[in-house]
């Protein structure tokens, strides 16, 4: 179906908006209380300013990295958001598609609503990472390994910021909008015949899964599979050096878009405590307010050597499936080019920490607040 063309990231939130039912629109957009830390992950990149250097062959730009070995096209990739079937009858499998296309990656949720396998098959030449949960059976988790690796997922991303399930899809769907079957295949070998988000459902949850997970368990899993292992939600540098010494091969500094605990600091701020701590010794990525190509550029010269995006994914999903993922992506690649372009970096490898200072650097404190829907 053809669907008008995006320009900009704040497009593609338009257009879902648009497109979305409320429930949906609803679950995509939560943050915890008032939302202070979702909107302090985009305001913070607008505190960093950036010092171009000119007169530098920047006619050929190259935007590929790699993350854990493996070569991404551009170093921005898709982090685990569950529900997609919420936005788009092709759910998970469309959005690995739009990341296929563009040659990076995407963290499958245990959210997702497609298997890890179907995802595989439907995008053979992808990058596919899962996120896996916490299970109080041990051998459970280790099926789920297993099948990661067998169907060709390279890393394991274990969510560290969230002890406990929200259940806080609190706009109640028109009847007959909810899309059905809504199924969970990488969390229940059988779906519950429970209403999601019961008594009963969460009762079952619970006692399947392991919440509150704790470092005995992050060691399990390292000792368990043979893929690398990536912590997501980290904010401390204690705990980044925690990581490391427990062999973690990357951290992805997260405060999971504002949906956990609010009030904790804007990813792009405690970034360069983090990378500090690691000391080279893990590969350190963020989330969290990326909106345009000149936030990654500031990600990256701050040490991060991948960005990833959970709501812009959702919105170009629900604009028009795999390709509207697909467009997201080009948005954010053709912005960080140019910004590459314009700040006299060639290659990625030239986005370097003097690139970017503080705007207090500069005395000025405070900056006007400039509409969400700007970036
Ligand atoms: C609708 C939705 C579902 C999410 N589901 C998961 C999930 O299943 N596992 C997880 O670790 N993070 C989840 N996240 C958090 C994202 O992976 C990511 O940390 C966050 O969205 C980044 O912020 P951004 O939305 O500003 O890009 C979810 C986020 C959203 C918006
Ligand atoms: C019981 C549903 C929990 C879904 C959790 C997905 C997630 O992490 C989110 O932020 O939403």
């Amino acid at each position: 179906m053809s669907a008008a063309t995006l320009t900009s990231i704040a497009d593609a939130e338009k257009s879902a908006r648009d497109k979305l039912p409320d429930f949906a629109w609803s679950y995509y957009s939560r943050t915890t209380a008032d939302g202070q830390t979702y909107q302090d992950n985009i305001k913070a990149f607008r505190r960093y300013r950036l010092i171009p250097r000119n007169l530098r062959d920047v006619s050929v730009r190259d935007t590929s990295v790699t993350v854990l070995g493996t070569r991404l096209d551009v170093p921005v990739a898709i982090g685990p958001t569950g529900w997609q079937r919420f936005a788009h009858p092709g759910a998970d499998l469309a959005t690995a598609m739009g990341a296929a296309a563009m040659n990076t990656g995407m963290v499958l949720s245990s959210w997702a609503n497609h298997s890890m396998e179907e995802v595989a098959e439907v995008a053979p030449s992808g990058i596919h990472w899962f996120y896996m949960l916490f299970y109080k059976d041990r051998r459970r988790m280790k099926r789920l390994l297993d099948r990661a690796e067998r169907a060709g997922y390279t890393a394991i991303f274990l969510t560290v910021d969230q002890p406990f399930f929200p259940f806080s899809i609190d706009k109640k769907p028109a009847p007959g909008s909810y899309p059905a079957p809504l199924r969970f295949p990488n969390i229940f070998d059988v779906e519950p015949p429970h209403a999601i988000g019961s008594a009963e459902y969460r009762e079952l949850l619970r006692a399947t899964s392991k919440e509150a997970a704790t470092w005995a368990d992050v060691e399990w899993v390292r000792d368990n599979t043979r893929l690398p292992v990536v912590l997501k939600g980290v904010l401390s540098a204690e705990d980044a050096r925690m990581a490391v010494e427990r062999g973690v091969n990357g951290i992805l500094v997260s405060n999971h878009g504002g949906r956990e605990q609010d009030g904790v600091p804007a990813t792009i701020d405690v970034l360069p405590d983090i990378v500090r701590a690691v000391g080279g010794k893990a590969e350190v990525y963020l989330d969290g307010g990326v909106r345009t190509g000149t936030d990654v550029l500031k990600a990256l010269a701050l040490g991060a050597r991948c960005v990833f995006i959970g709501r812009p994914a959702l919105w170009g999903l629900a604009h028009n499936g795999a390709e509207g993922v697909q467009q997201v992506l080009q948005i954010l690649t053709d912005e960080l080019s140019l910004a590459m372009a314009r700040t006299g970096c060639a290659k990625i490898s030239d986005i370097q920490p003097s690139l970017v200072v503080h705007q207090t650097y500069y005395g000025i404190t405070a900056v006007k607040a400039v509409p969400m829907s700007k970036y």
